[in-house]
């Protein structure tokens, strides 16, 4: 809150150095004033020596005179230089403010009680996370604002029409927020913010869109809202004029009774007793009584139920033809329309009979978020976001065992659809017959009227090259109303798929899923409007510090360029600069030094690169496995049980076919040594691969990532973007400089320039496709392009094709390409000889070719 003027300090602010120099120079201006009167005041026929005297008083005079001037000289002068530290004070300080200033709000008297404060100019919100009522704050700003920044002590959150949206959605009222806004700040709620919450939830959130007995009603609490919508000639005529709607458009219709809803909706998984533990500022805990109903009020978790008060809901019939019509009208005339699911009034739809198992129980976290969608006892549209690891799976299935009625399953590729599909059966009692799967390789329906389809984005979406039998299912998918339709993964899904897939499918309600809510293509607002506003963030520290996901220490390693490999770099225009900075042969021996420091530790490692190149190389010199898109489904599921089970294999190398989907709760430690550009979602995802280690509940346990970087290259840039987003969820980076040790290491690879220049040249020769980061694996049917087909270990892929020229490299210090080549060989290889086990037929038979070869090669 430091302002320009706070920093220069006020005309009349006490300021010792200015005083100091006051009464100096006052008193200097008394002393020459007498010597003046002594120079005036001597009589002219003073004696010689009074004469002199005088000469004397004068050259004093004089010499006082200097002295005053010089000293004058030197105040100016540290005048000036306070002025400049004080200017240079000022500039470390107004990047942050620039020309804000603040001075002119208030501080209430009790301001040290209150944990926040908001700019009056931009909505930005300062939260102290150290405040006792900080986690009650949290919940609160959570449901109105977008959190920017929640490290440790300081969080930043921003109001946006897009949360102030979401807020009214789920049930806050416009004048709660700005009352609880106030009383959580230091200072009055600048009439600026209050203004801006009042026009921003004028119209958002004031009108639904309801599904009733299958018939689809536009609601508010609002009449005057519902006039306003009439007054239009398209939503006018949409409209249809049932016996019971009066003119006054009251809700007589139908009947939201609000009691049965109040009592009747449990969320199962939640245990009589706990469903309230998280209610803000409970009696006696924070803060007074009035307190804290007001916060229970409008945060907690039965509160939204308050915001239907049936006797106020006025509502008119539309024409079910005319819905998209009336959707998009509501739109252009900024009052969106939130969609709500009366799923317990639907009588038209079949119920689907599935519950949670009786010993499966949600966490809090998990349970407010669900309180969010369906706080009202309607299923609401939105998104719900939580961390990696931290099982947005269950919260899906939840939502889905809440509902009750057939529901489409979409995820981002075949492997995570079978994960849903066996997810659903260990967490609930759906049976086998009940849920169905539609992928490339399998297109099942389920039977009876009602059920679950778990698919993928592009299944349902591509419209091209359908087969005869998926043409059938998706006639199936499209024919039905779904009562909910769950979207995994909901921030990589590219809008027009997403679009193509809202608009064919007829589902009463729709989930998001997401961990990272961030898109490069900042993109993401899109989402708000065609699955519904984000209903509830989780944070990622939180749920570190309760054991629901891994504490994790996160550094970033410099590796330092050898001088031949910066040359090269500093030579290169192409994207072979990319594969330099990979192959770095310091960034070699810290990984190999990490790997060694971690395993003798105890910790499995994983080793990232999405440069498969780099990949293959790394691990072949370091003698362990790997897995990319080239690698066969056999030798990955080997490869990721060996590494689950067994001491011999604690560290495997993965291509980002690993960054998402794969479940090894075994992993403790990640390096990461080529990762795509400054993907943030990329470097979160990863993080969450170590997020539900198994060992995460042991006393001080602490999951370790390291980013290697090669110092002053491109690479460094990426680095900082990719962090950015798990700092802002709190995650502090060490930088490492330098690892102690590294140079001891025995067989220390890369040691000698000799070897350094070899594996230089060998990179120079590589193909410039090598340094690709996209081309790992091939969609296949029923998988997105891109980074989302990596998740499909189901899919042989072809690799680039790979030109290593054996030529002679005389130019460089005559290395030998060759001789690289030989030293590193697969472990992978290694691995299929010496581990699978063969089924005794096959061992018989290869004994026999065995026995045929050498037969043959006798002379
Ligand atoms: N309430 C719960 N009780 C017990 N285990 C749980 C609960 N919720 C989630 N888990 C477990 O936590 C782990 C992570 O869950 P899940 O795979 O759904 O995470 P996710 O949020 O989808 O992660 P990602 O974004 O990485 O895919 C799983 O092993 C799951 O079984």
């Amino acid at each position: 809150m430091a302002s320009k003027r706070a920093a220069e300090g006020p005309a009349d602010s006490f300021n010792p150095a200015k005083k100091s120099r006051k009464g100096k120079d006052d008193e200097d201006y008394a002393e020459t004033d007498n010597l003046d009167a002594v120079e005036i005041q001597s009589p002219p026929d003073t004696p010689s020596t009074t004469r002199g005297a005088k000469i004397n008083v004068s050259a004093l005079t004089r010499k006082l005179a200097e002295a005053r001037h010089a000293r004058v000289q030197e105040e100016a002068h540290q005048e000036s230089s306070l002025t400049a530290h004080r200017r240079q004070q000022d500039a470390l300080v107004s990047h942050i403010f620039h020309d804000l200033d603040f001075s002119w709000l208030h501080l209430k008297p009790d301001h040290a009680s209150r944990p926040l404060w908001i700019s009056p100019e931009d909505g930005h919100i300062i939260l102290e996370a150290f405040s006792p009522i900080a986690e009650q704050a949290q919940d609160f700003l959570v449901a109105i604002s977008e959190p920017v920044s929640r490290p440790a002590f300081i969080h930043e959150y921003k109001l946006t029409h897009y949360s102030l949206y979401a807020a009214v959605s789920v049930g806050l009222q416009t004048e709660d927020i700005i009352e609880v806004l106030n009383r959580l700040s230091k200072v009055p709620v600048p009439d600026s913010i209050a203004d801006y919450i009042r026009e921003r939830t004028l119209s958002y959130g004031k009108v639904k869109l309801v599904l009733k007995h299958n018939r689809y009603f536009v609601e508010s609490s609002h009449p005057e809202t519902l006039q306003i919508l009439l007054k239009d000639k398209i939503i006018r005529e949409a409209r249809v004029h049932t016996q019971v709607v009066d003119t006054s458009i009251r809700a007589a219709t139908f009947t939201t009774s609000k009691a049965p809803v109040k009592g009747s909706l449990v969320i199962p998984g939640i245990k009589e007793g706990e469903k309230k533990k998280d209610d803000l500022l409970t009696n006696g805990k924070n803060g007074s009584k009035t307190d804290a109903e007001l916060f229970t009020s409008v945060v907690g978790v039965d509160n939204d139920e308050v915001d239907e008060d049936d006797d106020n809901v006025h509502a008119f019939e539309i024409d079910d033809a005319k819905i998209d019509d009336v959707k998009k009208r509501c739109n252009e005339l900024e009052y969106p329309m939130l969609e709500e699911y009366d799923f317990r009034n639907d009588t038209v739809n079949a119920n689907l009979d599935i519950d949670l198992k009786p010993s499966t129980v949600i966490r809090s976290y998990q349970e407010t978020s669900l309180s969010k969608m369906f706080g009202n006892g309607r299923a609401r549209s939105g998104i719900i976001v939580l961390p990696c690891g931290a099982g947005k799976t269950l919260v899906g299935i939840t939502a889905a065992c809440t509902i009750k009625k057939s529901c489409l399953v979409l995820c981002t590729s075949s492997v995570s659809v079978m994960q849903w599909r066996q997810q659903f059966m260990q967490w609930s009692n759906v049976t086998d017959k009940q849920i169905a799967v539609f992928t490339a390789e399998s297109k099942e329906k389920f039977a009876g009227e009602s059920g679950i389809v778990v698919s993928t984005y592009s299944m349902v979406a591509n419209t091209h090259n359908r087969s005869h039998e998926s043409k059938k299912m998706m006639e199936f998918l499209t024919s039905r109303e779904w009562g909910f339709i769950l979207l995994d993964e909901v921030h990589v899904v590219p809008a027009a798929m997403f679009r193509r897939v809202v608009t064919t499918i007829k589902a009463h309600a729709k989930l998001g899923l997401t961990a990272t809510l961030v898109r490069e293509d900042d993109k993401i607002a899109d989402l708000n409007y065609m699955i519904g506003p984000k209903l509830y963030e989780a944070n990622w520290m939180d749920l570190a510090a309760k054991g629901h996901i891994a504490n994790v220490q996160c550094a970033e390693v410099w590796c330092p360029m050898t001088p031949e490999f910066y040359r090269e770099y500093l030579r290169e225009q192409s994207r072979k600069r990319m594969l330099l900075y990979c192959m770095n042969p310091k960034k070699f021996q810290a990984c190999q030094f990490l790997i060694k420091y971690h395993e003798d530790r105890g910790d499995k490692i994983i080793v990232f690169s999405d440069n498969v190149y780099a990949l293959e190389a790394y691990a072949k010199k370091l003698g362990k496995l790997y897995i990319h898109g080239g690698t066969g489904q056999t030798e990955r599921m080997r490869i990721l049980q060996w590494f689950q089970h067994s001491p011999e294999v604690n560290t495997i190398f993965l291509s980002k076919v690993g960054d998402t989907s794969i479940d090894l709760p075994e992993a403790t430690c990640l390096i990461q040594i080529s990762s795509h550009f400054g993907s943030r979602r990329q470097e979160a995802q990863r993080l969450g691969r170590i997020l539900r280690a198994k060992r995460r509940n042991d006393e001080g346990f602490n999951a370790f990532f390291y980013s290697l970087v090669s110092k002053d290259t491109q690479e460094m840039f990426y680095s900082t973007k990719r962090q950015q987003f798990l700092i802002d969820q709190g995650y502090a980076f060490k930088v490492i400089t330098h690892l102690d040790g590294l140079d001891d290491l025995p067989s220390l690879v890369y040691k000698s320039r000799d070897e350094q220049i070899e594996l230089l040249s060998s990179v120079l020769l590589a193909n410039e496709s090598e340094a690709d980061l996209g081309t790992d694996v091939r969609a296949g049917e029923g998988d997105l392009a891109g980074t989302i087909t990596s998740k499909d270990f189901g899919m042989p892929t072809k690799m680039p094709a790979v030109q290593r020229t054996t030529g002679s490299l005389t130019a460089l210090s005559g290395a030998q390409h060759m001789s690289y080549v030989e030293q590193n060989k697969s472990a992978n290889k290694r691995l299929a000889r010496e581990v699978a086990p063969r089924h005794k037929l096959f061992a018989k038979r290869d004994k026999d070719k065995a026995t045929a070869r050498k037969e043959a090669r006798k002379p």
